[in-house]
Protein backbone atom coordinates (compact mmCIF):
# COMPACT_ATOMS: atom_id res chain seq x y z
CA UNK A 1 0.00 0.00 0.00
CA UNK A 2 1.22 3.55 -0.70
CA UNK A 3 1.34 5.55 2.36
CA UNK A 4 2.71 8.90 1.03
CA UNK A 5 2.19 11.14 -1.90
CA UNK A 6 -0.58 11.36 -4.47
CA UNK A 7 -3.72 8.81 -3.95
CA UNK A 8 -3.42 7.25 -6.93
CA UNK A 9 -7.74 6.90 -6.32
CA UNK A 10 -8.27 10.68 -6.07
CA UNK A 11 -5.98 11.94 -8.32
CA UNK A 12 -6.18 10.29 -11.26
CA UNK A 13 -7.81 12.92 -13.48
CA UNK A 14 -5.19 15.41 -14.46
CA UNK A 15 -6.48 19.11 -14.94
CA UNK A 16 -4.60 20.38 -17.81
CA UNK A 17 -3.92 24.18 -17.79
CA UNK A 18 -5.66 25.83 -20.54
CA UNK A 19 -2.73 27.70 -22.01
CA UNK A 20 -4.53 28.55 -25.21
CA UNK A 21 -6.73 31.15 -23.14
CA UNK A 22 -10.06 29.68 -24.24
CA UNK A 23 -13.06 30.25 -22.63
CA UNK A 24 -13.03 27.42 -19.75
CA UNK A 25 -14.98 24.57 -21.02
CA UNK A 26 -17.34 24.62 -17.97
CA UNK A 27 -18.48 27.34 -19.32
CA UNK A 28 -20.19 25.98 -22.51
CA UNK A 29 -20.92 22.76 -21.02
CA UNK A 30 -24.83 22.51 -20.35
CA UNK A 31 -26.02 22.04 -16.74
CA UNK A 32 -26.17 18.28 -16.43
CA UNK A 33 -30.04 19.04 -15.49
CA UNK A 34 -30.34 15.45 -17.54
CA UNK A 35 -27.77 14.21 -14.80
CA UNK A 36 -28.44 10.49 -13.16
CA UNK A 37 -27.89 10.56 -9.49
CA UNK A 38 -26.28 7.31 -7.97
CA UNK A 39 -23.53 6.36 -5.24
CA UNK A 40 -20.44 5.08 -5.38
CA UNK A 41 -19.45 1.46 -4.46
CA UNK A 42 -15.90 1.59 -5.16
CA UNK A 43 -12.67 2.72 -6.56
CA UNK A 44 -10.31 0.49 -8.86
CA UNK A 45 -7.79 2.43 -9.98
CA UNK A 46 -9.34 5.84 -10.61
CA UNK A 47 -12.52 4.73 -11.84
CA UNK A 48 -15.54 4.59 -10.03
CA UNK A 49 -18.25 2.40 -9.76
CA UNK A 50 -21.77 3.38 -8.90
CA UNK A 51 -24.82 2.55 -8.53
CA UNK A 52 -27.41 3.87 -10.59
CA UNK A 53 -30.88 2.02 -9.85
CA UNK A 54 -30.15 -1.05 -10.36
CA UNK A 55 -26.82 -0.94 -12.42
CA UNK A 56 -23.54 -0.47 -11.51
CA UNK A 57 -21.12 1.47 -14.55
CA UNK A 58 -17.87 2.53 -14.28
CA UNK A 59 -17.18 6.09 -14.63
CA UNK A 60 -14.09 9.18 -13.94
CA UNK A 61 -14.58 12.38 -12.63
CA UNK A 62 -14.87 14.99 -14.98
CA UNK A 63 -12.77 17.34 -15.95
CA UNK A 64 -14.73 20.12 -14.09
CA UNK A 65 -14.39 18.40 -11.09
CA UNK A 66 -10.89 19.53 -10.59
CA UNK A 67 -8.80 18.60 -7.62
CA UNK A 68 -12.34 17.52 -5.69
CA UNK A 69 -12.68 14.21 -4.95
CA UNK A 70 -15.77 10.96 -5.40
CA UNK A 71 -15.38 8.65 -2.84
CA UNK A 72 -17.44 5.72 -1.62
CA UNK A 73 -20.42 6.62 -0.50
CA UNK A 74 -20.33 9.59 -2.42
CA UNK A 75 -23.83 10.79 -4.12
CA UNK A 76 -23.15 11.86 -7.39
CA UNK A 77 -24.49 13.18 -10.98
CA UNK A 78 -23.29 11.24 -13.75
CA UNK A 79 -24.00 11.36 -17.32
CA UNK A 80 -22.80 10.23 -20.84
CA UNK A 81 -23.31 6.49 -21.44
CA UNK A 82 -25.45 4.81 -18.27
CA UNK A 83 -25.83 1.83 -19.99
CA UNK A 84 -23.32 -0.54 -17.44
CA UNK A 85 -22.52 -1.91 -20.82
CA UNK A 86 -18.53 -3.57 -20.95
CA UNK A 87 -16.05 -0.66 -22.02
CA UNK A 88 -18.36 2.07 -21.22
CA UNK A 89 -17.54 4.68 -19.49
CA UNK A 90 -19.71 7.56 -17.89
CA UNK A 91 -18.54 10.80 -16.51
CA UNK A 92 -19.14 12.10 -13.15
CA UNK A 93 -20.33 15.94 -12.65
CA UNK A 94 -20.91 16.87 -9.46
CA UNK A 95 -20.20 15.41 -6.18
CA UNK A 96 -23.41 16.55 -3.52
CA UNK A 97 -22.46 17.53 -0.28
CA UNK A 98 -21.40 14.97 2.21
CA UNK A 99 -23.75 14.08 5.55
CA UNK A 100 -20.08 12.63 7.10
CA UNK A 101 -16.48 12.01 6.07
CA UNK A 102 -14.54 9.52 7.54
CA UNK A 103 -11.24 10.75 7.28
CA UNK A 104 -7.78 8.95 8.23
CA UNK A 105 -4.75 10.42 7.79
CA UNK A 106 -1.68 7.42 6.59
CA UNK A 107 -0.05 8.66 9.61
CA UNK A 108 -0.18 11.00 12.48
CA UNK A 109 2.36 13.29 10.65
CA UNK A 110 0.97 13.06 7.32
CA UNK A 111 -0.98 16.29 6.80
CA UNK A 112 -2.42 14.96 4.07
CA UNK A 113 -5.90 13.89 5.21
CA UNK A 114 -7.87 10.81 2.93
CA UNK A 115 -11.57 10.51 3.19
CA UNK A 116 -12.38 6.67 3.43
CA UNK A 117 -15.86 7.05 3.42
CA UNK A 118 -18.45 9.59 2.51
CA UNK A 119 -22.55 9.59 4.36
CA UNK A 120 -22.03 6.83 6.25
CA UNK A 121 -24.07 6.70 9.89
CA UNK A 122 -22.28 4.09 11.93
CA UNK A 123 -18.71 3.39 12.29
CA UNK A 124 -18.61 -0.87 13.37
CA UNK A 125 -15.44 -1.57 15.10
CA UNK A 126 -14.43 -5.01 14.23
CA UNK A 127 -12.76 -6.55 17.46
CA UNK A 128 -11.56 -10.51 18.37
CA UNK A 129 -12.22 -11.14 21.91
CA UNK A 130 -8.91 -13.67 21.29
CA UNK A 131 -6.78 -14.69 18.09
CA UNK A 132 -5.82 -11.69 17.88
CA UNK A 133 -6.24 -10.65 21.18
CA UNK A 134 -8.08 -7.39 21.83
CA UNK A 135 -6.03 -3.67 22.07
CA UNK A 136 -8.34 -1.12 23.71
CA UNK A 137 -6.15 1.65 22.75
CA UNK A 138 -7.03 1.21 19.17
CA UNK A 139 -10.74 0.78 19.72
CA UNK A 140 -10.33 4.48 21.58
CA UNK A 141 -8.70 5.56 18.95
CA UNK A 142 -11.61 4.34 16.58
CA UNK A 143 -14.06 5.82 19.14
CA UNK A 144 -12.69 9.34 18.87
CA UNK A 145 -12.51 8.81 15.01
CA UNK A 146 -16.25 8.17 15.04
CA UNK A 147 -17.46 10.94 17.63
CA UNK A 148 -15.42 13.03 15.25
CA UNK A 149 -17.07 12.19 12.39
CA UNK A 150 -20.23 12.32 13.85
CA UNK A 151 -20.79 8.14 13.23
CA UNK A 152 -22.44 6.22 15.79
CA UNK A 153 -19.65 3.61 16.85
CA UNK A 154 -20.73 0.05 17.53
CA UNK A 155 -18.47 -2.62 18.90
CA UNK A 156 -18.48 -5.49 16.97
CA UNK A 157 -17.12 -8.54 19.29
CA UNK A 158 -16.01 -11.20 17.42
CA UNK A 159 -14.52 -15.03 18.12
CA UNK A 160 -17.16 -15.27 20.97
CA UNK A 161 -16.45 -18.86 20.91
CA UNK A 162 -12.53 -18.60 22.14
CA UNK A 163 -13.48 -16.16 24.89
CA UNK A 164 -15.47 -14.15 26.57
CA UNK A 165 -16.77 -10.38 26.37
CA UNK A 166 -17.61 -9.58 29.47
CA UNK A 167 -14.26 -7.80 30.77
CA UNK A 168 -14.25 -5.64 27.32
CA UNK A 169 -17.62 -4.54 27.43
CA UNK A 170 -16.61 -3.36 31.43
CA UNK A 171 -14.19 -1.33 30.18
CA UNK A 172 -16.56 0.32 27.30
CA UNK A 173 -19.87 0.46 29.90
CA UNK A 174 -19.40 3.82 31.41
CA UNK A 175 -19.34 4.98 28.03
CA UNK A 176 -22.47 3.45 26.39
CA UNK A 177 -21.58 2.20 23.46
CA UNK A 178 -23.59 -0.03 21.13
CA UNK A 179 -22.03 -3.69 20.75
CA UNK A 180 -22.85 -7.57 19.25
CA UNK A 181 -20.80 -10.09 20.12
CA UNK A 182 -20.65 -12.82 17.06
CA UNK A 183 -18.96 -16.18 16.64
CA UNK A 184 -18.49 -17.54 13.32
CA UNK A 185 -20.22 -20.88 14.24
CA UNK A 186 -23.45 -18.85 14.59
CA UNK A 187 -23.75 -17.28 11.11
CA UNK A 188 -24.33 -20.89 9.43
CA UNK A 189 -27.72 -20.76 11.45
CA UNK A 190 -28.55 -17.53 11.25
CA UNK A 191 -26.63 -15.97 14.07
CA UNK A 192 -25.50 -12.96 11.63
CA UNK A 193 -28.94 -10.94 11.97
CA UNK A 194 -28.36 -9.77 15.70
CA UNK A 195 -25.68 -7.82 13.53
CA UNK A 196 -27.99 -7.01 10.40
CA UNK A 197 -30.71 -5.79 12.64
CA UNK A 198 -28.02 -2.70 13.68
CA UNK A 199 -26.91 -2.06 10.47
CA UNK A 200 -30.76 -1.35 8.67
CA UNK A 201 -31.19 1.91 6.68
CA UNK A 202 -27.90 2.62 7.70
CA UNK A 203 -24.60 3.27 5.62
CA UNK A 204 -21.94 1.08 8.23
CA UNK A 205 -17.99 1.58 7.98
CA UNK A 206 -16.82 -1.38 9.08
CA UNK A 207 -12.87 -1.12 10.22
CA UNK A 208 -10.55 -4.12 12.10
CA UNK A 209 -7.11 -5.14 12.17
CA UNK A 210 -6.16 -8.05 10.15
CA UNK A 211 -7.38 -11.40 11.76
CA UNK A 212 -10.35 -10.50 13.72
CA UNK A 213 -12.42 -12.34 11.17
CA UNK A 214 -14.04 -8.93 9.39
CA UNK A 215 -14.33 -10.83 5.62
CA UNK A 216 -15.74 -13.49 7.38
CA UNK A 217 -18.44 -11.46 9.29
CA UNK A 218 -19.32 -8.58 5.89
CA UNK A 219 -19.04 -11.87 3.71
CA UNK A 220 -21.95 -13.88 6.00
CA UNK A 221 -23.88 -10.03 6.05
CA UNK A 222 -23.93 -9.63 2.80
CA UNK A 223 -24.37 -13.27 1.58
CA UNK A 224 -21.34 -12.56 -0.63
CA UNK A 225 -21.46 -16.01 -1.81
CA UNK A 226 -24.81 -16.51 -3.08
CA UNK A 227 -25.04 -12.66 -4.06
CA UNK A 228 -25.97 -11.53 -7.46
CA UNK A 229 -26.24 -8.28 -9.34
CA UNK A 230 -24.22 -4.95 -7.82
CA UNK A 231 -22.19 -7.14 -5.75
CA UNK A 232 -21.11 -9.36 -8.88
CA UNK A 233 -20.82 -6.39 -11.18
CA UNK A 234 -18.19 -4.74 -8.36
CA UNK A 235 -16.36 -7.81 -7.26
CA UNK A 236 -16.79 -9.87 -10.18
CA UNK A 237 -13.66 -9.71 -11.77
CA UNK A 238 -11.59 -11.85 -9.27
CA UNK A 239 -10.50 -10.48 -5.99
CA UNK A 240 -11.39 -6.71 -5.25
CA UNK A 241 -7.66 -5.66 -5.84
CA UNK A 242 -7.66 -1.92 -5.09
CA UNK A 243 -7.27 -0.45 -1.20
CA UNK A 244 -10.28 1.45 -1.56
CA UNK A 245 -13.69 0.83 0.36
CA UNK A 246 -16.33 -1.30 -1.42
CA UNK A 247 -20.04 -0.25 -0.17
CA UNK A 248 -21.86 -3.67 -0.22
CA UNK A 249 -26.03 -3.75 -0.01
CA UNK A 250 -27.50 -6.15 3.13
CA UNK A 251 -29.60 -8.72 1.48
CA UNK A 252 -32.97 -8.52 1.16
CA UNK A 253 -35.39 -5.42 2.26
CA UNK A 254 -32.83 -4.41 4.96
CA UNK A 255 -31.83 -1.31 2.86
CA UNK A 256 -28.71 -0.68 4.16
CA UNK A 257 -25.19 -1.11 3.57
CA UNK A 258 -21.90 -2.42 4.46
CA UNK A 259 -18.39 -0.79 3.62
CA UNK A 260 -15.52 -2.96 4.10
CA UNK A 261 -12.19 -0.98 4.47
CA UNK A 262 -9.09 -3.07 3.74
CA UNK A 263 -6.03 -1.98 5.12
CA UNK A 264 -7.69 1.21 7.42
CA UNK A 265 -6.94 -0.21 10.80
CA UNK A 266 -6.97 2.88 12.87
CA UNK A 267 -7.05 6.31 12.44
CA UNK A 268 -4.75 9.05 12.37
CA UNK A 269 -6.41 11.22 15.26
CA UNK A 270 -4.08 14.58 14.43
CA UNK A 271 -7.33 16.89 13.15
CA UNK A 272 -9.84 15.41 15.90
CA UNK A 273 -11.43 18.47 17.31
CA UNK A 274 -12.13 17.95 21.31
CA UNK A 275 -15.09 19.77 21.10
CA UNK A 276 -16.55 17.23 18.40
CA UNK A 277 -15.70 14.39 20.89
CA UNK A 278 -17.47 15.77 24.07
CA UNK A 279 -20.70 15.82 21.95
CA UNK A 280 -20.64 12.20 22.40
CA UNK A 281 -20.76 12.85 26.19
CA UNK A 282 -23.56 15.58 26.10
CA UNK A 283 -23.78 16.08 30.10
CA UNK A 284 -20.23 17.31 30.53
CA UNK A 285 -20.31 20.08 27.23
CA UNK A 286 -22.13 23.02 29.51
CA UNK A 287 -19.65 21.99 31.81
CA UNK A 288 -16.52 22.98 29.22
CA UNK A 289 -18.41 27.03 29.15
CA UNK A 290 -15.53 27.69 32.28
CA UNK A 291 -12.90 25.83 30.33
CA UNK A 292 -9.78 28.67 29.31
CA UNK A 293 -9.56 28.71 25.51
CA UNK A 294 -8.83 26.12 23.57
CA UNK A 295 -8.78 23.90 26.95
CA UNK A 296 -7.59 20.17 26.18
CA UNK A 297 -9.58 19.46 28.92
CA UNK A 298 -6.81 17.49 30.59
CA UNK A 299 -5.25 20.43 32.29
CA UNK A 300 -5.52 21.78 35.57
CA UNK A 301 -7.24 24.93 34.29
CA UNK A 302 -9.96 22.57 32.89
CA UNK A 303 -13.67 23.04 34.58
CA UNK A 304 -14.56 19.83 33.69
CA UNK A 305 -13.11 18.99 37.31
CA UNK A 306 -15.57 21.05 39.19
CA UNK A 307 -18.11 20.20 37.18
CA UNK A 308 -18.46 16.69 38.24
CA UNK A 309 -17.37 17.52 41.40
CA UNK A 310 -20.54 19.64 41.73
CA UNK A 311 -22.07 16.72 40.57
CA UNK A 312 -23.41 17.69 37.05
CA UNK A 313 -21.79 14.66 35.63
CA UNK A 314 -20.12 11.04 36.80
CA UNK A 315 -16.42 11.04 37.44
CA UNK A 316 -16.12 8.24 35.39
CA UNK A 317 -17.61 9.54 33.02
CA UNK A 318 -14.86 12.20 32.48
CA UNK A 319 -12.44 9.55 33.21
CA UNK A 320 -13.36 8.29 30.07
CA UNK A 321 -13.26 11.49 27.98
CA UNK A 322 -9.98 12.03 28.91
CA UNK A 323 -8.96 8.47 27.99
CA UNK A 324 -10.03 9.18 24.80
CA UNK A 325 -8.73 12.26 24.02
CA UNK A 326 -5.28 11.03 25.84
CA UNK A 327 -5.13 8.91 22.57
CA UNK A 328 -4.53 11.46 19.70
CA UNK A 329 -1.19 11.36 20.87
CA UNK A 330 0.32 8.44 18.62
CA UNK A 331 2.14 5.51 20.52
CA UNK A 332 4.60 3.11 19.52
CA UNK A 333 1.81 -0.02 18.17
CA UNK A 334 -1.20 2.12 17.88
N1 LIG B 1 -12.51 -19.24 16.27
C1 LIG B 1 -13.02 -18.37 15.39
N2 LIG B 1 -12.28 -18.05 14.30
C2 LIG B 1 -12.81 -17.17 13.41
C3 LIG B 1 -14.08 -16.57 13.61
N3 LIG B 1 -14.30 -15.73 12.58
C4 LIG B 1 -13.24 -15.81 11.78
N4 LIG B 1 -12.32 -16.68 12.25
C5 LIG B 1 -11.01 -17.05 11.67
O1 LIG B 1 -10.10 -15.98 11.86
C6 LIG B 1 -9.21 -15.88 10.76
C7 LIG B 1 -9.25 -14.47 10.19
O2 LIG B 1 -10.53 -14.27 9.64
P1 LIG B 1 -10.78 -13.25 8.43
O3 LIG B 1 -12.25 -13.14 8.24
O4 LIG B 1 -9.96 -13.59 7.27
O5 LIG B 1 -10.20 -11.95 9.14
P2 LIG B 1 -9.95 -10.51 8.55
O6 LIG B 1 -10.17 -9.61 9.69
O7 LIG B 1 -10.71 -10.27 7.34
O8 LIG B 1 -8.42 -10.56 8.26
P3 LIG B 1 -7.66 -10.17 6.94
O9 LIG B 1 -8.29 -11.01 5.86
O10 LIG B 1 -6.24 -10.54 7.23
O11 LIG B 1 -7.89 -8.71 6.78
C8 LIG B 1 -9.65 -16.93 9.77
O12 LIG B 1 -8.83 -18.07 9.95
C9 LIG B 1 -11.09 -17.23 10.17
O13 LIG B 1 -11.47 -18.55 9.85
C10 LIG B 1 -14.83 -16.94 14.79
O14 LIG B 1 -15.92 -16.47 15.07
N5 LIG B 1 -14.23 -17.83 15.63
ZN1 LIG C 1 -11.57 21.83 29.77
Amino acid sequence: MRRYGKNPDEDDIRVRPNTKGNRPRTNIRPKHEDAAEGMVLTVDRGRLHVLIEDRTIVAMKARELGRKSAVVGDRVAVVGDLSGGKDTLARIVRVEPRKSVLRRTADDDDPYERVVVANADQLAIVTALADPEPRPRMIDRCLVAAYDAGLEPLLVLTKSDLASADTLLETYATLGVSYVVTTRDDFLTGGVDAVRERLKGRITAFVGHSGVGKTTLVNALVERQRATGIVNAVTGRGRHTTTSALALPLPGDADGWVVDTPGVRSFGLHHIDPSRVILAFPELVAGTEECPRGCSHDEPECALDAWVAAGHADPARLDSLRRLLATRERREGD
